[in-house]
């Protein structure tokens, strides 16, 4: 099973929103990285086929997802990034709509909702309007929906979005228990959610992939250049200048700081173990934010 993108573009009238994208992807979970506006729904629109690229080939094990046509979207499983269910179905009317929908049997239906409800730990409320549905549980019937037709490829738009601590461990429970057997590509500007969650992670700015790799091997680029210290406003405001400062924490008139770069003169520097947003900050493909 392989995914393979080839020198993919797209533009919208004036803006190029993807450039040159290429990749592979096998079986695993990946993560695809970037901040608001990168590209990251527009790649996932075209993966799905909601989109087309405007150059640049998708071929899945070998043929053209274009000439796959609907047997590739069989394949298929979608989450979109604005998720709204409809609010007057109940979970499992819903379901059985959207089962309609991608043309799966009556009978096949009956069996595979309360399997996928079982799934997402929705079936007690299975009878319940989606309406009163936390922001948790209107994602898991998202899976639900994104799962019923059995995808070898699934495609997750900002899956972890305002979930609950709670929420999360449970998506990412629901995740890891799938992506045995699947394609798992989801997408965040969430740097710790993605962190738990994905195997490899895909870096995208400005419609562009920085980086593609394993979390620990891009974690290592910044090894040795991640410190921790405690400062005065006068140090602080030389250290926001000349480094990269990721987190701050007030204490007692004074802050500590954590920054990325090299170790600063005449301030203690201790170094420590650098994580995924270490990296993160530094490759630029976070915008660095003012107040942390
Ligand atoms: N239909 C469209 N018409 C014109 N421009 C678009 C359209 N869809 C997306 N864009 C632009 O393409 C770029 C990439 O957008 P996209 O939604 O793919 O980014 P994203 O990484 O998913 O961001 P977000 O997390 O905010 O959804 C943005 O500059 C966006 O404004």
């Amino acid at each position: 099973m392989e995914l393979k993108v080839k020198n993919l573009y797209k533009s919208y009238k004036k803006k190029e929103a993807l450039k040159d994208i290429s990749f592979e992807l096998k079986k695993g979970t990946y993560g695809l990285l970037g901040e608001n506006g990168a590209g990251k729904s527009t790649l996932m629109r075209i993966l799905s086929t909601v989109d087309f690229a405007t150059k640049g080939k998708i071929q899945y094990d070998g043929t053209d997802i274009l000439t796959l046509d609907e047997e590739y979207r069989n394949l298929i499983g979608y989450m979109p990034q604005d998720y709204n269910v409809y609010p007057g179905f109940t979970a499992k009317d819903f379901l059985e709509y959207m089962g309609a929908l991608k043309g799966i049997p009556k009978d096949k239906l009956k069996v595979i909702i309360p399997e996928v409800l079982e799934f997402v730990n929705l079936a007690d409320v299975a009878k319940k309007k989606v309406k009163t549905f936390s922001g948790g549980m209107k994602r898991r019937i998202g899976i639900a929906q994104a799962i019923m037709n059995e995808p070898k490829i699934l495609i997750l738009d900002e899956p972890t979005a305002g979930l609950d601590p709670k929420e999360r461990i449970r998506f990412s429970n629901i995740i890891s228990d799938m992506s045995k057997e699947k394609i798992v590509l989801l997408s965040t500007h969430i740097v710790s959610d993605i962190e738990a969650i994905a195997n490899e992670l895909i870096v995208i700015k400005n419609g562009e992939i920085l980086e593609m790799g394993e979390i620990p091997q891009l974690t290592e680029h910044v090894r040795g250049n991640v410190w921790e210290t405690t400062v005065d406003q006068d140090a602080l405001k030389r250290l926001r200048k000349e480094r990269s400062v990721i987190r701050l924490k007030q204490t007692a008139g004074k802050v500590q700081v954590r920054f990325v770069g090299e170790q600063y003169p005449d301030i203690e520097n201790l170094s420590v173990e650098p994580t995924l947003e270490d990296y993160y900050i530094v490759t630029g493909g976070m915008d660095q934010k003012e107040d942390y």
